[in-house]
């Protein structure tokens, strides 16, 4: 999951996209990214690392301009650690355009053929964000060989783009000396919504985001989500359009932004994301219910962060207590969006502490939001035995987690899964040590996520239930991944850096 932003001002940006940048940090760890547009120049500056990191006051100072776009990477394609593949991407043609992506393409590798052989443009990356880009751009150069570049030339590009593209994508991208372009798959996979704010002198300054909160933190207003399929061009003069540019556009969002990507101060399409934590642990206390004796449970505990407000609500409707047993060392990021699993098993010791004064001699209850490869909870329960609890029951505010993700999640493969192979929740029990295991049902995830938005036809549950809402994947493809995860990964050279070198415009 990546974190993207634009901002249209007619006053300087670049501080406002770092604040959101770091509004949107818990969306990807891995780099940063801006790229502002001054005049017709473009100033960019990307590297690995946290936003904190990547931009010196020196960084910024360049980074001159009353637009611009940026963007926090969690790497789904490609090369994790290249900072050639970090965001924004730049072309040259037609015009300059600057573009940051959220989401996965499914058909990355035959658009890069076809860009090639019939686009004539050279993809230097392996990253679909780059493929994403050039098919805009030819798309764009399409139309602007017969007439000037407008809002109706714009909206025919991504037409012919949401034709073209198939998986998730939440898109921002500045035209030099046209305007600002922002769209969203024909299924709103991944969210993006927009908000204005006034500037000094009284014109209307524009953002585009993954997430709400990034405007409440900058003094923007939120206006709305960006819809399924949907763009909004915002000329250089200011003029604002929308226009719906897919033919068979149904919003079907992702159901574990909610889970657990999103901040909960965040409203998706419509659902708080604090609420829909709620009512997720709602729904899986009666599962609970049915499942475990509560005479048996002392103390409900959550796995911090984004279990918190489900163990909190869980507790509250089992009469149960709720403790806080783990401390998170807050230096320590997610550990689930870390590329490489050894690095993930070291960081859950890393962050999470346990209190042996919560659990000694107790049989606890701990709650997770969900249990993906299971390095987290095993490690936890270890833990939890260790610091002297009696018995340990586990809960997860998902339902397991069975299918590979394709749109922007990166666990491509079964093989990595806990449950890739269908394990039931006894099985689970015994891998991971506990006494018992209660998922949440997949009606309940889904029951959660309706109570809060009834409009929303249907979300993506893909991961829980192995449905691709965008109707694009097949065994062969989900075969071939799984033959580039298992790939031997290219030996590091002795004279490698272990610090990337930062890219700049
Ligand atoms: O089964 P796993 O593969 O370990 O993945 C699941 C865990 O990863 C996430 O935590 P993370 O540390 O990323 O973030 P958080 O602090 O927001 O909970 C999630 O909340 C689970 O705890
Ligand atoms: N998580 C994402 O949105 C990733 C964007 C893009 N697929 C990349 O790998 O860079
Ligand atoms: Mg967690």
């Amino acid at each position: 999951m990546c974190g993207i932003v634009a901002i249209m001002s007619g006053e300087p940006v670049n501080q406002r996209l770092y604040d959101a940048l770091l509004l949107l940090q818990h969306r990807g760890q891995d780099a940063a990214g801006i790229a502002t547009l001054d005049g017709l120049s473009f100033h960019m500056y990307k590297a690995m690392g946290l936003v904190r990191d990547v931009f010196r006051t020196r960084n910024m100072r360049d980074l001159t301009g009353t637009m611009g776009v940026g963007q926090v990477r969690y790497p789904t394609q490609g090369c994790a650690s290249s900072n050639q593949e970090s965001q924004p991407f730049y072309v040259n043609a037609p015009f300059g355009i600057v573009f940051a992506h959220n989401g996965n393409l499914t058909n990355a590798e035959a658009l890069a053929q076809e860009l090639y052989e019939t686009d004539r443009r050279h993809i230097n990356t392996t990253s679909d964000s780059e493929v994403l880009l050039n098919v805009l751009a030819t798309e764009i150069s399409r139309v602007t060989l017969t007439k000037k570049l407008d809002a109706d030339g714009v909206f025919e590009a991504v037409r012919q783009v949401h034709k073209r593209v198939k998986g998730s994508y939440a898109v921002v991208a500045l035209i030099a000396g046209k305007g600002l372009l922002a769209f969203r798959d024909p299924h709103g996979i991944r969210p993006l919504c927009f908000g204005k704010a006034t500037d000094a002198t009284g014109k209307t300054e524009y953002m585009v985001s993954s997430e709400s909160l990034t405007m409440i933190g900058t003094g923007f207003s939120v206006e709305r989500d960006v819809a399924p399929g949907e763009a909004i061009w915002i000329d250089m003069k200011g003029n604002f359009e929308a226009r719906q540019c897919a033919e068979d556009a149904q919003l079907n969002p992702c159901a574990f932004e909610y889970v657990y990507f999103a901040r909960p101060d965040s409203t998706i399409d419509g659902i708080n994301v604090y609420g829909a934590r709620l009512k997720l642990g709602e729904y899986l206390a009666k599962t609970i219910r049915e499942k475990l004796d509560l005479s048996e449970i002392d103390v409900v505990m959550p796995i911090p962060d984004s279990s918190r407000p489900c163990a909190q609500q869980l507790a509250q409707e089992l009469g149960l207590p709720y403790r806080e047993g783990f401390i998170k060392n807050r230096y320590v990021g997610r550990t689930f969006i870390m590329p490489g699993q050894a690095v993930r098993k070291k960081s859950v010791r890393q962050k999470l502490n346990a209190m042996p004064v919560e659990f000694e001699g107790k049989n606890i209850l701990l709650v997770d939001d969900s249990i993906v490869r299971g390095t987290t909870m095993r490690e936890i329960i270890r833990m939890t035995r260790e610091s002297g609890a009696k018995k340990v029951f586990v809960a997860s505010s998902a339902p397991r987690v069975m299918y590979p993700n394709v749109y922007g999640i990166d666990m491509p493969t079964k093989s990595e899964l806990l449950c890739g192979d269908g394990k039931d929740e006894k099985e689970v029990a015994e891998i991971l040590g506990a006494d018992a295991v209660v998922y949440q049902t997949l009606e309940g995830l889904k029951g959660a996520l309706h109570d809060m938005n009834p409009a929303i036809p249907a979300f993506d549950c893909s991961c829980f239930d192995g449905v691709y809402v965008a109707n694009d994947v097949t065994e062969e493809y989900l075969a071939r991944l799984d033959a580039a995860r298992k790939a031997p990964a290219p030996a590091k050279r002795e004279d490698d850096e272990d610090e990337p070198q930062a890219t700049t415009l």
